[in-house]
């Protein structure tokens, strides 16, 4: 049976059309009726749908009748497209043989294109490019297939021109799939080696992690040990993935995609690149490389009703269950009260979480503006860890200050080339290296990765109308010239603003935040005066005038409808609004700091 397995992953820059291909390939081998098809089947979370992105890597097993006559099973495994989930990339990739490498005909390859390729070598893996979206008029894939060639080194030739929309090309591909990529290796017999690749937590089931069998055979009864904690636990079941079921089977063997229960509780028990083997008769050699998922950027979330604190918590906690990367513990600030800090693996984890939050657990809360950590000799000798600007010990007792830096690569349409590399610049990038690929440009840089964390990516998008990508990897730390910049509101230091720049940035920063703030912060009976300083020195500052604003001021005439969404709009504003002191401060002041960058340019 392992003769006719083949199982494979489809990588893809961000919305070139991966989770369509997908569908497309499941209507195909009939594995799920036209009825039962929901559009993008592989990506399960109700969120992903919405936000048209994939964030959990998901599996499938697929009966496919090759033009040869023989029955194949298919397995595929699904991989988040966004560089904040390279991780699980990474994994997906470990579980199999080969890779569709999907790119879009009307936009040719990306920095995520690149970066996936790039994972899939590693692993020696058969790389099967798609070309998608020839079905579009804006489509040039015989150009693409040829910046395919010059990229990558593999041949026009063995490109494929597929429609993802209308189905054409898709035939192909599954051919491909049988011919190119080679069936699994491995014994039966050996002691087990399994990579857990994800996992899901049931409430009923607890931890159930999805596994690549690479080595033996696993079935109910054995008693497991998790390579890195040497836990054991005893396997309830065994099963493949069916779309849209669990389907139990009586074992697992070599080459095989399923997953296992086994009673275990703790996401942390069962992390994605851990090894699964047999207590009894372990292999001695794991999947290598296993490394926890580790947050990178951190923000405050504190409740905006201060009643909501241990509800948070519990929110907090059920989503860890199935995310072993969100990471938190509690943290109180003097103007926000009781609330946590959250670690992230990027930006768009924060705002996928933070959503989560609200919406599955009704949950409003004010969110502070996320900040990478920063490393901190003191004087004393002393190493501190830095997650929170405004632990940020006092300038006279900090010998040296480290942030953390990221290798940046951009891939753009030669024409944008002059502007990108300003915009790098402003960020303190340095060059690494700079490459022509046809049309198109590859720029390499070293930039610290608190200035790209904000708004690089949409200032990229817009300065290159959408056309320029990115990817980055985080490349450890380097000393810096930086400096806390404390926000005063009427005269009072506002913790939860405060914030670490370059000290040649600071003022213009704190420039940028206070002209802000004096927008966003509504007028009160009194003039509120809003200061940014650094230590005693006040390096900006800004004034809310006096006088309440009437926001029917703009309505003359009678429309009383217009009247009444105005009134609730402001309802709305006022919903998320804390005090401080005498003066009430909107949740978009917590983010000031995000769209101060803006202004700046
Ligand atoms: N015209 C046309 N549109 C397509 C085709 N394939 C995908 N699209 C559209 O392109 C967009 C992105 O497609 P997705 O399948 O969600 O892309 P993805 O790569 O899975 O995106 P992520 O999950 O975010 O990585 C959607 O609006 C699709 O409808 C195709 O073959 N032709």
């Amino acid at each position: 049976m392992q003769e006719r397995i083949r199982n494979f992953s489809i990588i893809a820059h961000v919305d070139h059309g991966k989770s369509t291909l997908a569908d497309r390939i499941l209507q195909k081998t009939r594995a799920v009726s036209e009825r039962q098809m929901r559009e993008q089947f592989l990506d399960s979370l109700d969120l992903e749908r919405e936000r048209g992105i994939t964030i959990k890597a998901a599996a499938v097993r697929l009966g496919y009748q090759a033009k040869d006559g023989e029955e194949y099973i298919l397995n595929l495994i699904d991989t988040p497209g966004h560089v904040d989930f390279h991780y699980e990339v990474s994994r997906a990739l470990a579980a199999v043989e080969g890779v569709l490498l999907v790119v879009d005909a009307t936009q040719g390859v990306e920095a995520q294109t690149v970066a996936n390729f790039f994972l899939a070598l590693e692993h020696d893996h058969v790389i099967i490019p798609v070309i998608n979206k020839i079905d579009l008029p804006s489509a040039r894939p015989e150009e693409v297939a040829l910046e395919i060639e010059e990229t990558f080194d593999i041949p026009a030739e063995e490109c494929i021109f597929a429609s993802g929309k209308t189905g054409e090309g898709v035939d192909e591909v599954l051919e491909a799939v049988v011919r190119r990529i080679p069936p699994p290796q491995g014994d039966p017999d050996a002691p087990l080696k399994a990579l857990i690749f994800d996992s899901i937590f049931d409430a009923y089931q607890g931890v159930v992690p999805y596994v690549r069998v690479f080595e033996g055979t696993v079935k109910p009864g054995d008693v497991i040990r998790i390579w890195s904690t040497g836990k054991t636990f005893e396997v309830d079941r065994t099963g493949v993935f069916r779309p849209g079921a669990l389907e139990r089977t009586e074992k697992l063997g070599p080459g095989e995609v399923g997953w296992l229960t086994a009673g275990i509780r703790e996401i942390g028990d069962a992390q994605v690149g851990d090894t699964v083997t047999l207590d009894a008769n372990p292999t001695d050699a794991p999947y290598p490389g296993f490394k926890p998922a580790k947050p990178v950027v951190f923000a405050g979330l504190y409740p905006v009703d201060t009643q909501e604190y241990n509800k948070l918590r519990d929110a907090l906690e059920k989503l860890k269950l199935n995310d072993a990367a969100l990471d938190f513990e509690p943290e109180t600030s003097e103007a926000l009260g009781f609330g946590f800090r959250v670690g992230f693996l990027g930006l768009l984890h924060a705002e996928i979480v933070q959503e989560r939050l609200e919406r599955e657990f009704d949950l409003n809360l004010i969110a502070t503006a996320p900040s990478v950590i920063y490393k901190v000799t003191l004087k004393s000798g002393e190493e501190i860890e830095v997650h929170n600007p405004s632990d940020l010990p006092d300038p006279t007792l900090i010998e040296e200050i480290r942030e953390p830096y990221v290798r940046l690569s951009v891939y753009t349409p030669e024409d944008y080339v002059g502007p990108i590399m300003q915009l790098l610049q402003e960020k303190r990038g340095q060059m690494v290296t700079m490459n022509y690929l046809g049309k198109r440009v590859e720029l390499v840089y070293e930039v610290p990765f608190g200035e790209i964390l904000y708004d690089f990516h949409d200032r990229l998008k817009s300065l290159s109308r959408g056309y320029a990508s990115m990817d980055y990897e985080q490349i450890g730390y380097k000393p810096g010239d930086l400096v806390k910049v404390n926000i005063l509101v009427n005269g009072e230091p506002v913790d939860a603003l405060a914030f670490i720049a370059h000290r040649d940035k600071a003022q213009t920063i704190g420039r940028a935040i206070v002209e802000k703030l004096k927008d966003v912060i509504p007028r009160q009976q009194f003039a509120v005066p809003i200061q940014a300083a650094i230590g005693g020195k006040i390096i900006a500052r800004s004034t809310v005038r006096a006088l309440r604003k009437d926001v029917l001021a703009k309505c003359y005439g009678g429309d009383i409808t217009r009247k009444k969404k105005l009134l609730e709009k402001q309802k709305e504003g006022k919903r998320r609004m804390k005090a401080i002191g005498k003066v009430e401060v909107p949740q978009e002041a917590f983010l000031a700091v995000l769209s101060a960058g803006k202004e700046e340019a």
